[in-house]
């Protein structure tokens, strides 16, 4: 059903080509990050991964098959944030890795990584696609995951990847076990719920809109225009406003899909001059949910064909939900004409969660997995990882299952085992002084405009931002900030602080040069 490939291709042996370079680059990565017997013990003897574009999982699939346990165990504790973040990194998109034992069958298909020829050696059936939805599989090991078969029938990208083996396409088809029958129509992921969506002050205004459109679509806030910095939570949402709405009228026509794939259908209508179908596709809904509207840009004829969706659903009073990872008039390369009616309706931020929130997270998507989390432990965490809920994830998943290898206890000292990598580059990055040279280059002041006592407003505000981004990035008291300042006071900090972060709620473009800054602070 999420049938598209990386990026965008329209053959199988694009297809093939791009899944198989797109390993053999992070491998490349790889080989170059890591001390070479590392890499020779670990990595070198994966087969090639088999990437698929999952609509569910919000990104990338990575599906990759471990000859046994300890190996399993060992990749997944040790390496598997850095191949989903390099892999992230060189697709564009988010990646998710799904570790596995190999089957018998699949074993013996293995093939050295580093001798991956460019036509991968899939796992899968054709017309299987790797279906892992935002359950990270490769939190509990005990499920042996061979890919759950998600329905094909769409065709397209992941199926033509995909390589038959004999048993597995003798193999009878069944819908994905966590998806609901009707779930291949909708392309709505069934475990994306506002149930299991923490609600708290950075999603308060996004999650308020997103029930009310659930309740009442077609009537308020249309289009909902919902942006926001990486794996904060659009795409859920999104996909709960769909459950939401599923659960309360199944007839509803429902379709959540990501921009890329609206990109891609434009493109197939378009060779086959079959604009009337696309038109029967996307006009006649009652609910359009659709993800990353950012990959629009540029493209001329994917956008009119969206405008003219856009025009028909607003004028029958269907519902249209956007997510983008910037506001509408931040697009770059997109129609004005369509950007003007994205904030026509509601448009909100979601920001990154402040530390409670995050606590919650943890502790949430710990139990989700039968695992308590002491709330210690969940603070130690949310406290050092603060990027995204992602990320949150991310240093969650390498804490369960650090401790399942080590058969020991989650508490403060293995977390902080599990996550020495992590916690070191932070520590490394993160420094009030590197803030005060990131916002200084970025508002063109001069470093020493950090610690002097100038008041201009060209000088001041920026001070007060950086004041403000060493409070949220580092774990420095208001007095010591003050002290880095050139000797402020605390309460000087503290005004700073409270100052930007009001004005961040409300100003969108300075909550966008925020972001900037906080990512290029990160890494
Ligand atoms: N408030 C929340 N409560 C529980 N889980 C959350 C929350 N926010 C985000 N998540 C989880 O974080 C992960 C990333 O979220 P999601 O994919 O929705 O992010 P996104 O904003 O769409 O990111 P991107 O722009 O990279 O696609 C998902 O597993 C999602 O379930």
């Amino acid at each position: 059903m999420t049938d598209h490939s990386i990026p965008v291709a329209a053959t199988a042996d694009t297809n093939s080509n791009n899944n198989s370079s797109l390993w053999q680059l992070s491998c490349e990565r790889l080989v170059a990050e890591l001390p070479e017997q590392q890499f020779n013990t670990w990595i070198r003897p994966l087969p090639p991964a088999v990437i698929t574009d999952s609509a569910e999982a919000g990104g990338l699939v990575v599906s990759l098959r471990v000859p046994n346990r300890f190996k399993l165990d060992w990749i997944r504790n040790q390496y598997a944030g850095r191949i989903e973040s390099i892999l992230s990194e060189l697709a564009g998109r988010p990646a998710r890795l799904d570790l596995a034992l190999a089957t018998r069958d699949s074993q013996a298909r293995l093939a050295p990584a580093a001798t991956a020829t460019p036509t991968s050696q899939p796992v899968m059936a054709p017309g299987q696609v790797l279906h892992n939805g935002l359950r990270p599989v490769s939190i509990n090991p005990g499920n042996q995951a061979s890919p759950t078969v998600a329905d094909g029938t769409q065709g397209g990208g992941a199926a033509m990847l995909a390589q038959p083996s004999q048993q597995q396409a003798q193999k009878p088809q069944s819908p994905p076990q966590n998806l609901p029958p009707s779930a291949s129509r909708h392309r709505i992921n069934s475990a994306l719920t506002f149930d299991n969506l923490v609600p708290g002050r950075a999603n308060q205004m996004a999650r308020t809109a997103a029930l009310h459109v659930a309740g009442a679509p077609g009537a308020m806030y249309n289009p909902l225009f919902i942006y926001g910095g990486v794996g904060l939570g659009k795409t859920h949402l999104i996909h709960a406003v769909g459950n939401a709405l599923l659960k309360d009228k199944p007839d509803a026509r429902v379709l959540y899909l990501h921009a890329e794939q609206f990109i891609s259908d434009v493109v197939k209508n378009y060779q086959r001059k079959t604009f009337d179908e696309l038109k029967a596709k996307y006009h006649s809904l009652d609910l359009l949910l659709i993800d990353d509207v950012q990959f629009f840009a540029g493209k001329e004829r994917t956008q009119e064909e969206f405008f003219n969706a856009f025009e028909a659903l607003l004028a029958k009073r269907a519902h249209i939900i956007m997510t983008s990872d910037t506001y509408p008039k931040g697009l770059a390369d997109i129609d004005e004409r369509l950007t003007s009616r994205f904030d026509a309706g509601l448009t909100v931020a979601i920001e990154p969660p402040e530390l409670e929130m995050r606590v919650a997270i943890l502790i949430k998507k710990a139990e989700a997995e039968q695992t308590p989390m002491p709330e210690d432990v969940a603070f130690f965490i949310a406290k050092n990882v603060r990027a995204n809920v992602r990320e949150l994830e991310g240093a969650l998943r390498k804490v369960l299952a650090y401790s399942r290898f080590s058969h020991k206890e989650i508490n403060i000292q293995l977390a902080r085992e599990a996550l020495k990598d992590l916690l070191s580059i932070q520590n490394r990055q993160i420094s009030v002084e590197n803030i005060q040279k990131t916002v200084a280059d970025f508002y063109k002041i001069k470093i020493a405009d950090m610690y002097s006592k100038k008041r201009p407003a060209s000088i001041a505000r920026p001070r007060q931002i950086a004041m403000y981004i060493a409070k949220e990035l580092t774990q420095k008291s208001l007095p010591e900030i003050g002290e880095l300042f050139g000797g402020r006071d605390h309460t000087t900090v503290l005004h700073a602080v409270r100052k930007i972060g009001g004005e961040r709620q409300k100003n969108t473009e300075l909550n966008q040069q925020l972001h900037v800054l906080e990512q290029t602070l990160k890494g």
